[in-house]
Formats: C-alpha cells, sequence, structure tokens
C-alpha cells in the first residue's frame, strides 16, 4: 500500500490529504466557498437529494418480489447505508472537499483505483440522472392525463424494450436543465428545503389518504419469498438511498464541518428510512401486492384507487413533477463538479474543468454531460439504469468503507473528531452488506458493470496514468519528485 514520500508505481500514485484541502479552499471558479450551512439546512440538503425518482416508482419492482415483508428490504437498504454513511462522515471530516469519495480513494488507494471510482460516480451520478429523470416523465405523464385528459403515446414515452421508441420527456428535462445549469442556475439553500417540504407533505399526504384503505389482510402471507425475497428487494430498495454522499461534497460550506457532516449523514438516512417504510406500509395496506406491480406511476394509482376520484392522483402527481426537477438540477450539478475535479487533476481531458468567461459555469462539461445522459433516458429502459445506477453505487460506497481502514493505517497521525465506533468492525459490516445487496443482482446488471469498469481502467491506462497532475510533478522515470 502506498504512503506518501514512497516513490510508488503510477497507478498507486496517492494525492496527499494536506493537498486536497489546500485546494479545497477555493472553488472550480477560483473563489473561495463560504461556510454558510448548519446542521439544519446539511440534513435538508441530504434528504433533497436522496428523496426522488426512488420511492414514486420503485414500489412495483419490490413488492413482487419481497411481498409486504419490502419494509424488511427498506430497513436492510437502510443498515446499508447508515453503516457506510458513518464511514463517509469519517473520512468527510479528514478531507472536507467537494471530490467526496473520489477524493478519499485518492488519498488511500492511489490514482489508479480514484479512476475507477470516478467511473463509479457516473454511475451514481450521471447515469442516475437519467433514471430520475424517466420516472419523471412517468408522473408528467400521469398529471397531463389527469388534468386534460392527454397524454404522449407509449411511443413517445417509453424507450424500445418498454414498449416504446423514445423517451422525450425524459430527455427534454435533462436538456433543459443543462441549459439552466449553463446559465449559472443553482438551486439555492431556500429552495432545496422549499422542495424538501414539497416532498414530505406529498409524501405524508399519500400516506395519510392509503391509510383510510388499510386492509390488514394484505400484510399476508408477509414474506412470500422468504429471506432471499428480502434481500433482493433491499438490492431494488437501495436506489431510493442513493446519494446521501452528496452531503460530504458540501465539506467546503458548512460549519464546523466535523460535528454537522456525520450527524446529517445519519439523521437524513433516518428520516428517509422512515418515510419509505410509511409509504410502503399505506401502500401495501391499500392495494394487494399482486396488483402493486402493474403501473408506472405507482403511488398515483394507488391514490385514484383509494380515493375514487382523480383529484389525489393529481395532487400526488404534481408533487412528484416539481419535487424530482429539483432531484434531476442537484444529481447533474454534483455529476459536472466530479468531473471537473477529475479534470483538475489531470486524469480526464481539461475541456471538462474550463470554465466560460462570460457565465462563470463548466459549460462543454454541463452540454457533454447533458447530451450522454440525455441520449441514455431517451433509449436505455428504466429498470436498465436503475440497477445500473445502484451497483455503481454500491460498489463505490463498499470501497469508502476501506478507504476508512486504509486512511487509518496510512495516517493515525490526522485529526479525527468523528471516528467510526468499535474499530474496524462497522466499516467491515459496511462492506459486507454492499457486496450483499449487490450479488442480488442479475448476470446482465453485472456484466455491464464489469464491462464499464474494465473500460474505465483502460481509460486509466489510455489517458489519466500520462496527464496525471502528479505525474507532471514527478521524473517519469524514478516517480519521484523533481527537486
Ligand atoms: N447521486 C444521486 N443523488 N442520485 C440520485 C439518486 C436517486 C434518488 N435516491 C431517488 O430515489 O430518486
Amino acid at each position: 500500500m502506498p504512503t506518501p514520500g514512497s516513490t510508488p508505481r503510477p497507478s498507486l500514485r496517492i494525492k496527499p490529504v494536506e493537498a486536497q484541502i489546500a485546494e479545497g479552499g477555493a472553488d472550480a471558479e477560483g473563489h473561495s466557498l463560504r461556510r454558510t450551512m448548519g446542521l439544519f439546512q446539511l440534513t435538508a440538503f441530504g434528504i433533497g437529494a436522496v428523496v426522488g425518482t426512488g420511492i414514486f416508482v420503485s414500489l412495483s419492482d419490490i413488492v413482487p418480489v419481497a411481498g409486504p415483508a419490502s419494509i424488511l428490504s427498506f430497513l436492510l437498504a437502510a443498515a446499508t447505508c447508515v453503516l457506510s454513511g458513518l464511514s463517509f462522515a469519517e473520512l468527510a471530516g479528514v478531507i472536507p472537499v467537494a471530490g467526496s469519495s473520489y477524493a478519499y480513494a485518492y488519498a488511500t488507494f492511489g490514482e489508479a483505483v480514484a479512476f475507477l471510482m470516478g467511473g463509479w460516480l457516473l454511475l451514481e451520478y450521471g447515469v442516475s440522472l437519467s433514471a430520475v429523470a424517466v420516472g419523471w416523465g412517468q408522473y408528467l405523464n400521469e398529471l397531463t392525463g389527469t388534468l386534460f385528459g392527454v397524454a404522449l403515446p407509449d411511443a413517445l414515452s417509453n424507450p424500445p424494450g418498454d414498449g416504446g421508441l423514445v423517451n422525450v420527456p425524459a430527455a427534454l428535462l435533462i436538456m433543459l436543465v443543462a441549459l439552466l445549469l449553463v446559465r449559472g442556475v443553482r438551486e439555492s439553500a431556500r429552495a432545496t428545503t422549499a422542495m424538501v417540504v414539497v416532498k414530505l407533505v406529498v409524501l405524508a399526504l399519500f400516506v395519510g389518504l392509503a391509510l383510510t384503505a388499510f386492509d390488514s389482510g394484505n400484510l399476508l402471507p408477509f414474506a412470500p419469498h422468504g429471506l432471499a425475497g428480502i434481500g433482493a428487494g433491499a438490492s431494488l430498495a437501495f436506489f431510493s438511498y442513493v446519494g446521501f454522499d452528496a452531503i460530504s461534497t458540501a465539506g467546503e460550506e458548512v460549519h464546523n464541518p466535523r460535528r454537522n457532516l456525520p450527524l446529517a449523514i445519519v439523521g437524513s438516512i433516518g428520516v428517509c428510512t422512515v418515510l419509505y417504510c410509511a409509504v410502503t406500509l399505506a401502500a401495501i395496506g391499500a392495494m394487494p401486492p399482486e396488483r402493486i406491480g402493474d403501473s408506472p406511476a405507482v403511488l398515483s394509482t394507488i391514490a385514484e384507487s383509494v380515493s375514487g376520484s382523480a383529484t389525489g392522483a393529481a395532487v400526488i402527481a404534481f408533487g412528484a413533477v416539481v419535487a424530482i426537477a429539483s432531484v434531476v438540477l442537484a444529481v447533474f450539478y454534483g455529476q459536472t463538479r466530479i468531473l471537473m475535479s477529475m479534470s483538475r487533476d489531470g486524469l480526464i481531458p481539461h475541456v471538462f474543468e474550463r470554465v466560460s468567461p462570460t457565465t462563470g459555469t463548466p459549460v462543454a462539461n454541463t452540454w457533454i454531460v447533458g447530451g450522454l445522459f440525455a441520449v441514455i433516458a431517451a433509449v436505455v429502459p428504466l429498470k436498465v439504469v436503475l440497477d445500473l445506477t445502484t451497483i455503481g453505487s454500491l460498489a463505490a460506497m463498499a470501497l469508502v468503507n476501506l478507504c476508512v481502514l486504509a486512511l487509518r493505517r496510512q495516517r493515525p497521525d490526522l485529526p479525527r473528531n468523528f471516528t467510526v465506533p468499535f474499530g474496524p468492525v462497522l466499516p467491515l459490516l459496511g462492506f459486507a452488506f454492499c457486496l450483499y445487496l449487490s450479488v442480488g443482482f442479475g448476470g446482465s446488471t453485472w456484466i455491464l458493470f464489469l464491462a464499464f469498469s474494465v473500460l474505465c481502467l483502460l481509460g486509466y491506462v489510455a489517458y489519466g496514468r500520462r496527464h496525471s497532475r502528479l505525474a507532471v510533478a514527478t521524473d517519469p522515470v524514478e516517480g519521484a519528485p523533481i527537486p
């Protein structure tokens, strides 16, 4: 394992914690970020990044495999997140910079692994951008259908493989958000808080409405497919939790990050878990599990069948459309910033870090990300993008758990105001849980994931290794710093 000051092979070059923190004092535009966020805002920011399409669309996948025990699937996914979230908190406390998982990997396992982590983050952010946009389109269709009686035909609202040709609304949304980001529009802290309130209110309304038709008979048999079903359900439920690590990217903008980051991570996972379990219980109570598998905008469908009118369905759909659009903005923004850090490190081409002098934003970066993931949203089935996002996020989180252990061994000297308790036990458990959930995916997801990972490593060998800023700063032959 490389240590600072040693003369490692290029792929094992690490970027020391101190260097990352020193650079972290200035944002991509060259200004220092101001520390403006407190614990409450940070927790709201976390909930805002986490609650998106997942809970609105994925019950129709989870309930058929786990039955009423889907609630346990959500708890299992949450446990995985809390364990890994503690690891994020420890690392974010030591390395409070915007690069998050990518930065942690670069400080511990070296450049090749950091590059691979960057690739997995492309699944966690970029591909999830497509997934979230597709879910948004389904609820938009539901909304226009119930309000005006017009919905897009399947051919224009679904990709090939899901009974259509191209998903127009999802791709349009991504391009529209690209336009906003290029012009420098970012969700303000106040808008984030407002969106969080909209989401919580809509989901609470759903729970209240669905509970009026609660039939406890729907809860039996509780676990029709046993433990295996619960595990498979947890793999699918995990998507709904993806995003809490965004909290660790705000390390440069938070008061007292060493205290507030861990609290906000655990707090936002906790709030989401309560919410998701309540929604699941209410949904199953209101509609027999065997019928939940049929509908795309499943929460609206249940609301309509319970209330017997379209109004309930329209309110839920409206809330989903507003709230999910804000997630697209946040995830898209996150993806462009991750690519900027990799580009500043020289691992990917400089076009990704170039900031336009007129708009002050990374214009080319934004259009490349927008174009690529709009196409994916347009033509790839939802299930495929959901599963790829999840397996990529699980891989990234599994590795973050190992980063904690590596950094403790390599840099015991660094100040840690928050340390995951019980020594290596919880990070190791976090790693094992991530592994367990990822095993739940089928062969085709694994093949896509492994092929993508190999491509990333090839990309590192072909480009990153030679253009790395660390390579430029060291003697190419000896790998030693040039005096
Ligand atoms: N990197 C991200 N924040 N991706 C968005 C995650 C999706 C979110 N958990 C949802 O349920 O829709």
